[in-house]
């Protein structure tokens, strides 16, 4: 039995935490290239927190271009144990209406080009995802929510779309038809890299929006989303101090913490040394003694 540090990625509308005491924002380098922004450090009662501004503080990154490998190394470098991601997500279900938290459990990744996987040749790596969020996290994460006075759904397909431009009316249907039921552009591939890097991720979508798929209804526009995301985020706070509270003061293992340990298919002696150091913070417990 060990103790949790939290790593909490804040979506859009999310960029501190005054929640945290004895916050201290620090630098941490990736090889994998720039985290978002810096990283702010502190705790939530028992819990050690590491809050990452998805987007950096001011929102300058793009999400095609936020660095999604650089942020999972970094918060995993800063001793994370466990990650709840936030995110502002079009709704695709009669049943999901704005203001509604939801406790994402699936995934159709539809991102182009981003890359998606620490590994490469010379380190070979085959992780499962069928089950791509942590079910434990995910339940604290919406009981917190419950307590934070959101209304909750637990589980809900998020479908990942490249962006930045929102999706035609068209697309909106097609993605309903695929069994999506919320629409964002950051959850993958950030959860498939931190399932590589054995962090048990979770992921609480807030509802802004309908996105563009209710032909009685305006297409989707940014003023609706923001106007959405600031009526949320009192209570995104609210649920990320709950959810800390909330956790059991020791943290029990969880499988996703040796989630590469039979992942790797590329013999030791084929290993690429260059890569290996890359992914130190990511996979280095595996060969270390190597
Ligand atoms: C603000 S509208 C679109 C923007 O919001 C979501 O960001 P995040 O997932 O970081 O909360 C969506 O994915 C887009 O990046
Ligand atoms: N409708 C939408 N499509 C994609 N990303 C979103 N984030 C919030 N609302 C969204």
């Amino acid at each position: 039995m060990s103790e949790w540090t939290i790593g909490i990625i804040g979506g859009s509308g999310l960029y501190a935490m005054d929640a945290l005491e004895d916050r201290q924002w620090i630098e941490v380098t990736s090889p994998w290239g720039k985290p978002s922004d810096k990283i702010l450090c502190g705790t939530i009662g028992h819990v050690r927190v590491r809050f990452l501004p998805r987007h950096g503080r001011g929102h300058v990154h793009i999400p095609s271009k936020v660095d999604a490998r650089a942020n999972i190394d970094a918060l995993k470098r800063a001793g994370c144990t466990d990650i709840l991601a936030i995110s502002a997500v079009g709704s695709l279900s009669e049943e999901l209406a704005p203001g509604r938290f939801v406790a994402v459990d699936q995934f159709i990744d539809n991102t182009k080009g981003r890359p998606s996987t620490f590994f490469d040749s010379g380190f070979v790596a085959h992780v499962s995802m069928g089950d791509p969020v942590c079910s434990r996290l995910s339940k604290y994460a919406a009981k917190a929510a419950e307590k934070a006075g959101a209304d909750v759904t637990e589980g809900a397909t998020y479908l990942a779309m490249e962006g930045p431009q929102f999706s035609t009316r068209a697309e909106s249907k097609l993605y309903r038809h695929w069994g999506a039921e919320v629409i964002g552009m950051t959850g993958m591939p950030e959860a498939k890299l931190a399932r590589e890097a054995e962090l048990p991720y979770a992921l609480l979508a807030m509802v802004t929006d309908w996105d563009s798929w209710r032909d009685s209804e305006d297409a989707v526009d940014v003023g609706v989303i923001i106007e959405q995301m600031n009526a949320n985020s009192a209570t995104a706070v609210k649920t990320v101090e709950a959810f800390c509270k909330g956790l059991p003061k020791k943290r029990t293992p969880s499988p996703i913490d040796t989630a590469l340990d039979d992942a790797i298919l590329t013999a030791p002696d084929k290993h690429d040394r260059e890569l290996m150091a890359k992914l130190d913070a990511v996979a280095g417990r595996l060969f270390r003694a190597e």
